[in-house]
């Protein structure tokens, strides 16, 4: 699913994060660390957002920085706290998204369906609570065909009915379509209602799969 070839991200001469080689099988994968280790750092690295050197491969074929566009495309990511413009309304937002991610018309509609969306999502987007804010985010990363879906602290701000939907989706989406997960969370994630394949530690500038 994952590779990491030589990475290092570092912040001006901070070394933040160094993961000289390691593999990840497919699977759903749980992300701990206390608080500053790196693990935002790490899913940004990984979703393409913040510069680094050495590459990540996606599915042992993909590169990062070889096939920047293609790459993109095929890794999906949920920030941890959502900033998107107030002004816009979440169907602008999806419709955004779903084009940039080649989405097939209407993937969003049973998203919307099940986390209770469509009460609020015509709205503009600065009228939104936390909890609106991280549904759309979440829905956001679940649109398109992407091989990997990283999600930061998925479980902060929503109730536990979303949760329980949240859930369905990973679950869906991995056992129907081989999607691989990232979930990064500070709260423990539960076995019971994930096939957790394993968890990964960052700890000391680096990451260590812990089974
Ligand atoms: N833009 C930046 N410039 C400089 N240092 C940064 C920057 N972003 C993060 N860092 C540093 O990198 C390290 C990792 O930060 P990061 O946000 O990835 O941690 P985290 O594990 O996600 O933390 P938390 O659990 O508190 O959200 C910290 O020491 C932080 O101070």
């Amino acid at each position: 699913m994952l590779q990491f070839i030589n990475f290092t991200k570092r912040y001006g001469s901070y070394p933040a994060l160094k993961v000289d080689d390691l593999k990840l099988d497919k699977g759903i994968y749980w992300i701990k660390g206390v608080n500053g280790s790196g693990k935002s750092t790490l899913l940004k690295s990984i979703a393409g957002i913040l510069a680094f050197d050495g590459d990540i491969l996606l599915d042992s074929e993909i590169s990062m920085k070889k096939q920047p566009v293609h790459y993109r495309k095929l890794v999906n990511f949920a920030e941890a706290e959502p900033l998107f413009p107030e002004f816009l309304t979440g169907t602008e937002m999806i419709a955004l998204f779903a084009d940039a991610k080649d989405a097939p018309k209407g993937q969003e509609q049973a998203y919307l369906k099940s986390m209770n969306m469509q009460s609020f999502v015509d709205r503009p987007i600065g009228t939104y609570s936390s909890g609106m804010l991280k549904k759309l985010s979440l829905l956001l990363a679940f649109l398109g065909n992407p091989r990997l879906i990283l999600l930061d602290e998925p479980l902060i701000t929503i109730d536990t009915a979303s949760l329980a939907v949240l859930n369905t989706w990973i679950r869906e989406r991995y056992e129907q379509q081989g999607i691989g997960f990232l979930l990064s969370s500070h709260q423990m994630l539960e076995g019971d209602s994930l096939p957790l394949t394993g968890g990964l530690l960052v700890e000391e500038q680096t990451l260590k799969f812990i089974g």
